[in-house]
């Protein structure tokens, strides 16, 4: 199943350095191990913005559900989840 997922990130201006730092590289080895399994398929930056667009390929909600929820920046985002259905222009989905 293929949902488009937006990430917005907030984190608190007084956020500890060190808390900061490791939330951050746990956040980047945690999406590149999803990427490298095939289940985040794509992550785009939104231009201008501490924000993120994702394509991801689960099996089911409740597989996108635990991924989001174990993301490491997960206290400090705001998620909007879009499920993604085939268009039916689409010259490739032939
Ligand atoms: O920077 C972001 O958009 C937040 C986040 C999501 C994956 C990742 O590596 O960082």
């Amino acid at each position: 199943m293929l949902f488009a997922v937006k990430m917005d990130v907030a984190l608190p201006q007084d956020l500890d350095a060190d808390v900061r730092a490791d939330t951050l590289a746990r956040e980047k080895a945690y999406s590149q191990q999803l990427q490298r399994d095939g289940e985040w398929v794509s992550i785009w930056r939104i231009v201008g913005q501490y924000s993120n667009l994702s394509i991801f390929d689960v099996r089911d909600n409740e597989r996108l559900h635990e991924i989001l929820w174990n993301l490491p920046l997960f206290p400090y985002m705001n998620i909007e989840v879009s499920p993604l259905a085939q268009h039916p222009s689409d010259i490739s989905a032939v």
